[in-house]
């Protein structure tokens, strides 16, 4: 176990040891039921404490809990308050459930009878009553919760302006519209709070952890603090939506590591691997079902399951000793052939060239539909097509949920 690890595990269990010597059993089981909104095991909740200073690989960070902010905090803190999420995309579904399942009071603002305003529908938020048109959202909002696609933030800039009134709070969840202000013209009022919540994941995945009762990690940050109330905001909403620890940083920071990562392993590097992989098994005669399997299926199955739960270390003792030696060799070889092309996604995200693509693109009337074709020419590529007929037999495959 390495030195980090075994700091995590010994700062977990002197925590929970803390709670569990502090609360009888009875608070304990109300605690627990505050924090995940269901009774828990007592192991399940380990390390409840607010905020804690940790040691990052030698590097001191602060990191904030939601156990500092039980339901019934929570909900008193907002109860004055009413969240305008204004869009329904991925994390307005997530972000917006989260915040309602919370006992906030919510209003999602969306496109009249657009795509989104039906997926709002269909998740139970009632037109003229949670559900309204964008403008109208942001009227009743004290904090609004700027959800709308990037480009949209953008191009529906001038006339939410105007609406985000002096002490309102303005929330985003990417640093992308502030921080490129050259580009979106997006230059919020002086005289509001401006703060950053964003969850380091899917909005799938904000709601799926905290149905489960966990909580995703979210980046937080202020931009424009005139209550001197930002701090505390940010960390009470990220909360509020789902998050279980916070991270500070600042929106430039948000704003380059998510494009950059998003760009990298997280989507379009592995996206490339994964092609190139496989590509390389068919020209050498292997079958399809082979060269996914050895691919995708493994890696996503098997094998990176295994890093997410313990680390590369475990991964690599989980497999041969013929896999370790083959790995460790090449490791360092895909390791300098990527670092220039990593090098070159980096400055094509801080000089701005990834904002102006993303600007372009998804402004267009048609970003829907665009998007769509592009994504059908992926799911039509051999490799993909191949994948489908694996998935098709996992023993839970039920053939309406592609
Ligand atoms: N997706 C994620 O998991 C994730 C994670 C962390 C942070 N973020 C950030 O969270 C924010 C929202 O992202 P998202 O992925 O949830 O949404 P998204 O898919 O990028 O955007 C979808 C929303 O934007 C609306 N929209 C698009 N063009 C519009 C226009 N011209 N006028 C009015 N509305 C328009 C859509 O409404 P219609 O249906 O009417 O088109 C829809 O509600 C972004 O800042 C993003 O970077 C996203
Ligand atoms: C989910 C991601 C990739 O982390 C997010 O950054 C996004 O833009 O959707
Ligand atoms: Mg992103
Ligand atoms: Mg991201």
């Amino acid at each position: 176990m390495s030195s980090v690890s075994r700091a995590l595990r010994q700062s977990s269990r002197h925590a929970s040891r803390v709670v569990a010597q502090a609360m009888p059993k009875a608070a304990y089981s109300s605690l627990a039921r505050a924090v995940v909104g269901k009774a828990v095991p007592r192991a399940a909740i380990q390390g409840v404490r607010g905020v804690k200073t940790m040691d990052f690989a030698g590097v001191k960070e602060t990191v904030y809990e939601r156990s500092d902010w039980l339901l019934p905090k929570l909900q008193e803190y907002f109860k004055n308050d009413t969240l305008a999420l204004i869009g329904y995309g991925s994390q307005g579904h997530g972000q917006g459930l989260n915040a309602r399942d919370n006992g906030l009071n919510v209003v999602i603002g969306v496109r009249k009878d657009g795509e989104s305003w039906r997926q709002a529908v269909e998740d139970g938020w009632v037109p003229g009553e949670t559900l309204f048109p964008i403008e109208e959202a942001i009227k009743k909002g004290t904090i609004i919760m700027n959800l709308l696609s990037d480009a949209a933030q953008s191009s529906t800039w001038p006339t939410i302006a105007p609406l985000i009134t002096k002490g309102k709070t303005l929330y985003f969840s990417h640093g992308f519209s502030i921080v490129f202000k050259d580009d979106t013209h997006v230059i919020p009022p002086p005289d509001v709070d401006v703060i950053l919540v964003a969850p380091k994941g899917s909005g799938r995945t904000v709601r799926t952890l905290f149905k489960e009762g966990r909580g995703i990690n979210s980046s937080i940050a202020v931009w424009q603090d005139v209550t001197g109330k930002a701090k505390e905001r940010a960390i009470a909403l990220a909360v509020a939506v789902g998050s279980g620890y916070m991270y500070d940083t600042t929106f430039e920071k948000e704003v380059y590591s998510d494009l950059y990562g998003e760009r990298g392993v997280l989507m379009g590097a592995i996206q490339g691997l994964f092609r190139a992989q496989y590509e390389i098994l068919r020209r050498n005669g292997h079958t399809p079902s082979e060269a996914f399997n050895e691919t995708v299926e493994e890696a996503t199955q098997s094998l990176y399951p295994l890093i997410g739960a313990k680390g590369m270390d475990y991964m690599y003792n989980a497999c041969s000793t013929t896999a370790r030696r083959g790995a460790l060799d090449w490791a360092p070889v895909f390791e300098k052939a990527n670092l220039p092309i990593f090098e070159r996604l980096y400055e094509s995200v801080r000089n701005g060239t990834e904002t102006r693509k993303a600007l372009e693109f998804n402004g267009r009337k048609t970003y829907r539909e665009d998007l769509a074709r592009e994504l059908e020419e992926i799911n039509n590529q051999e490799i993909w097509r191949a994948g489908h007929t694996v998935r098709s037999l996992r023993p839970d495959y039920r053939p309406d949920s592609e």
